[in-house]
């Protein structure tokens, strides 16, 4: 895709965390980075929505947070506000995104997922990505729906390598007559789903 980002450092980083995540026993230590086809399709529809306020629940190393930090900055937008109960992994972030020219583009704050949604003010979001601990997304509604603005869009990663762990979560989404969704088959399955217009 044609894009500022320097591409070579995020195959880098990717491989890298690959590479960490073999040797790392403990699940909740690995790194998990999005898919690269992932992350470039969400770049594109990010920037086609024109998207300027966005949340990512899971920073780990940076490696999504550049992608979208880059497609905010694309429309003018605010630093994405990427949130991880992990220090060390934001460290490291915040490391990488300044490899990447975009430090001043992430707000990096170091918290549970759940309790900083539900002080995201109503309405406020263009966009909300999800790739934390998946099961407990279902314990975080209505906040999901509560923080996009008509016309935004949720963003749940995992939805076809975990079914299960998100099933309760998407049931809550599919259930609501303000989202329309789908779940596109890449990397390890997007779910996205946008909330109606006003
Ligand atoms: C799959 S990784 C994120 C990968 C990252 N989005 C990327 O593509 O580069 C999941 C991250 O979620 C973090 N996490 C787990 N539970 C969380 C919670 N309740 N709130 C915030 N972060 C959480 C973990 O520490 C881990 O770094």
């Amino acid at each position: 895709m044609s894009t500022h980002l320097d591409m070579n450092l995020l195959r880098a980083l990717h491989r890298s965390g690959v590479e960490y995540d073999a040797r790392q026993s403990d699940r909740l230590l690995r790194r998990r980075n999005l898919e690269p086809e992932s992350a470039a399709l969400l770049a594109v529809v990010l920037r086609a929505m024109g998207a300027r306020r966005m949340v990512e629940i899971g920073t780990s190393n940076g490696y999504s947070a550049i992608w979208f930090a880059d497609a905010l900055r694309a429309s003018g937008g605010e630093p994405l506000l990427s949130v991880d109960l992990d220090g060390a992994a934001q460290r490291e972030a915040a490391a990488q995104l300044a490899e990447a020219g975009l430090a001043g583009q992430v707000e990096l704050r170091e918290a549970d997922g759940g309790a900083v949604l539900r002080e995201v003010p109503d309405g406020s979001l263009d966009a909300l990505f999800l790739d934390s601990e998946r099961t407990e997304y279902a314990g975080w509604w209505p906040h999901p729906r509560r923080v996009l603005r008509p016309g935004g869009l949720l963003i749940i990663d995992n939805v076809l390598s975990h079914p299960d762990e998100v099933a309760e979560f998407l049931a809550l989404v599919e259930a609501d007559a303000g989202f329309t969704s789908t779940t596109a088959a890449v990397g390890k399955g997007l779910a996205l789903a946008v909330r109606a217009a006003a």
